[in-house]
C-alpha cells in the first residue's frame, strides 16, 4: 500500500497516520473507521492556493464539499481560506452550522428545489451556479419578488469527453448538467441573465468530469468557453468577472494512477485562459476552481476488522471485513480500485493474493479483487487507502448497517468529528403504524 501524507510504519510495524497508531485508533473508536490525515488535507488546500498565487490571476479555490461534507471539514476549509461548493440544502445547512461564511459559498445542482433556493437566498450565499432555464427563471422571479439582485454563474456544457468513467464524466453533450454550448443554449442563457435586472451575471462555469489525470480535457473545454465568451462579447457586450473551470483533478488510488501536482494543472489552465481570452480582448476574469477529490481523497484511510475467510481451492480466497459497500460504494458503483494493507502486519511479506469482501447481502459487495497481503487472521485490522473522497459522503444504511465514525488525526492526536451511528440512530426515523400500536 502506498503511504500518503504523514502515513508511515512505526516501530511496532503498525501503520501510523498523523502520528497515531491505527491499531490503537481501531481499538479506541471501533471499526470500520474513517481516518483523515488533517495535515495532508491542509497541505492539499495550500498546494492549490500556492499554485494560483504564482500565476498573477485573482482566484478562488472552492472545495467541492460533495467529496466529504461534515462540519469539521467545512471548518477546516474555512480556516484554510478556501470557498465552498455545495450542491444541496443538506450540504448548505452543514456549512452554515459550521459557521462557514455564506459569502464564500457557491450553490450548484441541476434541480435545486424552491425551498433550497429560498434557504440559500435567506443565507445570502455568494452565488448560484445556475444549471438550466427553469432555475434561471425561478431565480429571476424570486429575486424580483424580494427586490434583490442575485449573483449567478451559468454552468455550461462544453462538449468535452473527459477520460474517466462514464458515470463521473459530466462535460459531454449528452449530459444532464448545464447549458449546452454547441446548440446555442449557453449563449441564450448568457443573454437572458446579462439582460435580467434582478440577476448579476458573474460569468460561466464548466466541470468536465472527475478523476482526470491529463490537462488536455481542461484545455479543450477552456477553448470552447473562450469561444462562447467571445460570441457573448461580440453579440451583446458581456465581459465576465469570473470564469470557473470546475474540479476533477485526479488522485492516486493504485499503482499506475498518474495524477499531476496542483501546480501542473493550474499552470496549464491559467496559460490557456490567458492566451484564449487575450486573443479575444477579453479582460482576464477572476479564475475559480472546485477541487473535491484532490483535497481529501488520499488523506482518508478506512480501517476495518477482518472476520471470516472463505477459501475455494484453485479459485479464490475471500477475506471479509466488517464494512463494505455501505461505507464505500465506489467499487460496486464504478468498479473503482483500491490498495490495502494489514495495519498490524506492515512489515510482514505480502505472500497471499486474496479478495476483500464486504458484509452486505450482495455478491457485488466486494471492496478489492486480488490484493496481495500477509496471511490474515480474524481480528487483524485492514487499512484501505485513498478512501477520503466519496466514501463517507456516499455511505448508506443498506442492510441497516450503521455508518462508521470519522476521526481527524494530527501530531499524535485524534479527534472524533463524526460519531458512529448506533442501531437506535438507524431506526430513529421509523414510526410504528398506529394500528400496530393499538393491537398491543
Ligand atoms: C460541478 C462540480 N464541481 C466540482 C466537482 C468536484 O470534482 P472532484 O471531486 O473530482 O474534484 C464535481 C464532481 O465531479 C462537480 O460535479
Ligand atoms: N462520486 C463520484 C464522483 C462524482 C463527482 C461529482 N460530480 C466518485 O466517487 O468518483
Amino acid at each position: 500500500m502506498f503511504l500518503h501524507g504523514t502515513s508511515r510504519i512505526n516501530e511496532q510495524g503498525h501503520l501510523e497516520i498523523g502520528g497515531c497508531d491505527t491499531t490503537i485508533l481501531a481499538a479506541t473508536y471501533g471499526t470500520p473507521l474513517y481516518v483523515y490525515d488533517e495535515a495532508h488535507i491542509r497541505a492539499k488546500c495550500r498546494s492549490f492556493v500556492e499554485a494560483f498565487s504564482k500565476t498573477g490571476f485573482a482566484f478562488q479555490v472552492a472545495y467541492a464539499s460533495k467529496a466529504f461534507c461534515t462540519m469539521a471539514m467545512c471548518k477546516l476549509v474555512e480556516e484554510e481560506g478556501l470557498s465552498l461548493d455545495v450542491v444541496s440544502g443538506g450540504e448548505l445547512y452543514t456549512a452554515l452550522q459550521a459557521g462557514f461564511p455564506a459569502k464564500r459559498i457557491h450553490f450548484h445542482g441541476n434541480n435545486k428545489s424552491l425551498d433550497e433556493i429560498k434557504m440559500a437566498l435567506d443565507a445570502k450565499i455568494g452565488c448560484f451556479v445556475v444549471d438550466n432555464f427553469y432555475e434561471l427563471h425561478v431565480l429571476a422571479d424570486l429575486a424580483q419578488e424580494r427586490g434583490e439582485k442575485v449573483a449567478v454563474l451559468l454552468r455550461v456544457t462544453p462538449g468535452v469527453e473527459a477520460h474517466t468513467h462514464e458515470y463521473i464524466s459530466t462535460g459531454q453533450i449528452d449530459s444532464k448538467f448545464g447549458f449546452d454550448v454547441q446548440n446555442g443554449q449557453a449563449l441564450e442563457a448568457i443573454r437572458f441573465a446579462f439582460e435580467c435586472d434582478h440577476l448579476h451575471l458573474l460569468g460561466i462555469h464548466s466541470h468536465i468530469g472527475s478523476q482526470i489525470f491529463e490537462t488536455d480535457g481542461f484545455l479543450i473545454a477552456i477553448k470552447r468557453l473562450a469561444e462562447l465568451l467571445g460570441e457573448a462579447k461580440e453579440q451583446f457586450g458581456f465581459l465576465p468577472e469570473v470564469l470557473n473551470v470546475g474540479g476533477g483533478f485526479g488522485i492516486r488510488y493504485v499503482e499506475g494512477d498518474t495524477p499531476q501536482p496542483a501546480e501542473t494543472y493550474i499552470k496549464a489552465i491559467t496559460d490557456v485562459v490567458r492566451e484564449e481570452l487575450s486573443a479575444r480582448e477579453i479582460p482576464l476574469p477572476e479564475l475559480w476552481i472546485e477541487p473535491g477529490r484532490s483535497i481529501v481523497g488520499d488523506a482518508g484511510t478506512t480501517l476495518y476488522r477482518i472476520g471470516s475467510q472463505k477459501e475455494i481451492p484453485n479459485v479464490r480466497k475471500y477475506v471479509a471485513v466488517d464494512g463494505g459497500m455501505t461505507d464505500n460504494l465506489r467499487p460496486a458503483l464504478y468498479n473503482a480500485q483500491y490498495e490495502a494493507a494489514i495495519a498490524n502486519k506492515m512489515n510482514q511479506p505480502a505472500s497471499e493474493v486474496v479478495s476483500i469482501a464486504g458484509k452486505c447481502c450482495e455478491s457485488g459487495d466486494m471492496l478489492i479483487w486480488d490484493v496481495k497481503l500477509p496471511p490474515a487472521v480474524a481480528g487483524d485490522i485492514l487499512a484501505v487507502s485513498s478512501t477520503g473522497a466519496y466514501g463517507y459522503s456516499m455511505s448508506n444504511n443498506y442492510n441497516r448497517i450503521a455508518r462508521p465514525a470519522v476521526v481527524f488525526v494530527k501530531d499524535g492526536e485524534a479527534e472524533l468529528v463524526v460519531k458512529r451511528e448506533t442501531y437506535a440512530d438507524v431506526v430513529s426515523h421509523d414510526l410504528l403504524p398506529k394500528r400496530a400500536q393499538l393491537q398491543r
